[in-house]
């Protein structure tokens, strides 16, 4: 894929970044700029290389061949300058649970010697929204409010660029919501943040652009509502498989329709972003009885299935 040139200037920058275990590609020639101030989604099943993706910006994974640039400058770096502009959280929180979130905290800022530690901590348990729980033991605390303690810890030394694998892994929708909410005022506060997930409601949800990743290699970096639109919308109509073959037959020629997917229950119908769906529902009910509808967004498999289509 040709290289997305932003106007912007980058936080980071990939070119032509492989890396290989034995054989295998774990990443394959990727291009990717990422700007300054933005949030940028990871998106990718599971083990299409999120992890290492992330891995290899601070240095935990070194590309066989390729060049990466953070900041301006390029990896590997000797100084510790850069990697004090970066804040990390992987998928495993790593705290003690017989602390509690102000001691993790002030934990973690003796061994990174935060200046003015306990003002700091203040600040980020704030920003987080956990004031009011600050002096519990983590274990007491829910798996969402985990999650934001393990990003305020990444945020003590108060990065420019804070990468989280999977930030709402494992977390109830009501978290979910809390930390996106939370990581768009990191964002708006000039903050560069890359997530990887594997939700495309996260994608949507909260990034301005999405990397979408597939065994390594990036199939496009567009913004949330492009990439869903390349999918469209979907009708899933449930009837007999009579009436789905006469259903696929009156809309083979109409205008507006990505494919028809048939199956025995029914079939999907997928539309081009413009496509009114009352507009094809008229024409289904002319066609044939039906036992239901449902009109949706196209999922993550969908997207990766247009992706494919466009690619092959
Ligand atoms: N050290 C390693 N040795 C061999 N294979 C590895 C190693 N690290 C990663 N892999 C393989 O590389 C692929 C990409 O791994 P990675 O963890 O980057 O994927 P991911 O997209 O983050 O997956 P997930 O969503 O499951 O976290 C996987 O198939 C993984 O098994």
């Amino acid at each position: 894929m040709e290289e997305q040139v932003y106007p912007f200037s980058s936080a980071v920058r990939f070119e032509s970044v492989t890396c290989q275990i034995g054989k295998r590609k774990i990443l394959d020639r990727v291009n990717l700029t990422i700007k300054r101030g933005t949030i940028t989604g990871v998106l990718g099943p599971n083990g299409a290389g999120k992890t290492t993706l992330l891995s290899s910006i601070i240095e935990l994974r070194h590309p066989t061949s390729g060049t990466i640039t953070v900041f301006g400058e390029k990896l590997p770096v000797r100084n510790k300058k850069l990697r004090q502009k970066i804040g990390v959280v992987f998928q495993e929180t790593a705290l003690y649970d017989e602390l509690t979130a102000f001691e993790n905290l002030s934990f973690a800022s003796s061994l990174y010697n935060v200046p003015d530690a306990k003002q700091r901590i203040i600040e980020v348990l704030e920003l987080l929204s956990l004031s009011e729980r600050a002096h519990e033991r983590v274990r007491n605390l829910s798996g969402g409010m985990q999650r934001r303690v393990a990003i305020a810890r990444a945020l003590l030394h108060a990065p420019a660029l804070l990468i989280i694998d999977e930030p709402t892994l494992g977390v109830d929708v009501e978290a979910r919501h809390a930390i996106w909410s939370h990581l768009r005022v990191l964002k708006s506060a000039g903050t560069t943040i890359i997530v990887s997930t594997n939700y495309l409601d996260e994608a949507l949800a909260l990034c301005d652009t999405v990397a979408v990743l597939r065994a390594g290699q990036l199939l496009t970096c567009e913004t949330p509502g492009a990439l869903v639109a390349r999918a469209g919308s979907c009708l899933d109509i449930e009837c007999s498989e009579a009436a789905g073959t006469a259903i696929a037959q009156a809309l083979a020629t109409v205008d507006g329709i990505l494919r028809i997917n048939q199956a025995p229950t029914g079939l999907s119908v997928f539309l081009h972003g413009n496509t009114v769906p009352d507009d094809v529902m008229r024409l289904v009910l002319q066609s044939a009885t039906i036992n239901g509808f449902r009109a949706r967004g196209a999922d993550l498999a969908e997207v990766f299935r247009a992706l494919e289509e466009v690619s092959s």
